[in-house]
């Protein structure tokens, strides 16, 4: 049997890959398959690579905490066309400030992901309020970015501090203490049931009320809705598409009554799959974090 394929956001050592390995790990541990990983420059291509079936599954953050929702993922799910979510895993994130210099007041810049650096603005604005922030693509190439530098640092996991060897300043900078993003794993085969669906869809007309009947078609059926986000539709100013993630399977008579009657009241209907969703502990985690780690949930 050939490996399994799994993209991931890289260089290594993102929290990306983290969230990778355990599922290339649990994967083994379920089916005997061996697993391989690729990765990705971004987000973006990352997905692409399960579009065009390069690799069989694609690990991509969705919403974090603190900052809120992934556009770049929600936006490529939707332009794609044949993705679907198999699994989610939530992942507890901690940021630490690693560099090459000794002391705070020596640096100038700090880069990271602006995920990272958004999930540590408080803490950037209350200690290093001079520093210039700058975006990377990953929390990794931010590593790789700073260099030897000692005036400039990256806001990166502990475990990319170990693997590349870089002392941590600081740790536990993240501005909120049960920081965590989920992440979902997306194929372009097939997808598992489970106990959450994901759909999206754009609304034929801007008029009073688009939103609220298929908002009653859930409500009719008591299917709560754990998550809505809107997403511009790009076409024009004011036009939007809207994400919903439910607390049901589609396995379920009252889930796919709902869906059909939701044709009626959208434009495009884009079902993403029904999928098991999990937290992951510190026993999940064990074989991909340096030891002294603590989850810190
Ligand atoms: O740069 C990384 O380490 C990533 O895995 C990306 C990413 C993100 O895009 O949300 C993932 C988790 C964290 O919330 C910060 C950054």
């Amino acid at each position: 049997m050939p490996p399994l394929v799994v993209a991931h956001l890289g260089p290594r050592g993102t929290n990306t890959e983290t969230v990778a390995l355990v599922y290339g790990e649990q994967h083994q541990e379920r089916t005997g398959q061996a697993v391989e990983f690729f990765p990705c420059p971004s987000i973006g291509k990352t997905l692409e690579a399960a579009a065009q079936r390069l690799v069989d599954v694609a690990i991509v953050p969705v919403e974090n905490s603190t900052e809120g929702g992934i556009a770049i993922t929600l936006d490529c799910l939707w332009a794609a066309e044949n993705l679907k979510i198999q699994q989610e895993l939530v992942l507890p994130i901690t940021h630490v400030l690693l560099s090459r210099g000794k002391l705070l007041a020596d640096l100038t810049k700090v880069v990271s992901h602006p995920q990272a650096l958004g999930q540590c603005q408080k803490w950037l604005g209350a200690h290093l309020p001079q520093v210039s922030l700058v975006p990377a693509n990953s929390t990794t190439e931010a590593i790789q970015i700073i260099g030897d530098d000692p005036t400039a640092a990256a806001i990166a996991s502990p475990r990319a501090a170990t693997l590349f060897d870089l002392s941590v300043l600081q740790t536990d900078i993240q501005d909120y203490p049960d920081n965590c993003t989920r992440f979902w794993a997306i194929s372009s085969e097939g997808y598992l049931a489970g106990s959450h669906t994901t759909l999206a869809f754009s609304v034929p007309r801007n008029v009073p009320g688009a939103l609220v009947a298929p908002l009653q078609l859930l409500a009719q059926r008591n299917i709560n809705l754990s998550r809505i986000e809107s997403r511009p539709t790009k076409r024009s100013l004011g036009e939007y598409v809207f994400f919903m993630d439910l607390e049901a399977s589609q396995t379920e008579p009252r889930l796919q009554e709902a869906l059909e009657k939701l044709k009626q009241y959208t434009e495009v209907l884009k079902i993403f799959g029904s999928y098991p969703t999990k937290v992951l502990q510190l026993a999940d985690l064990q074989h991909f974090h340096p030891p002294g780690w603590s989850s810190p949930s």
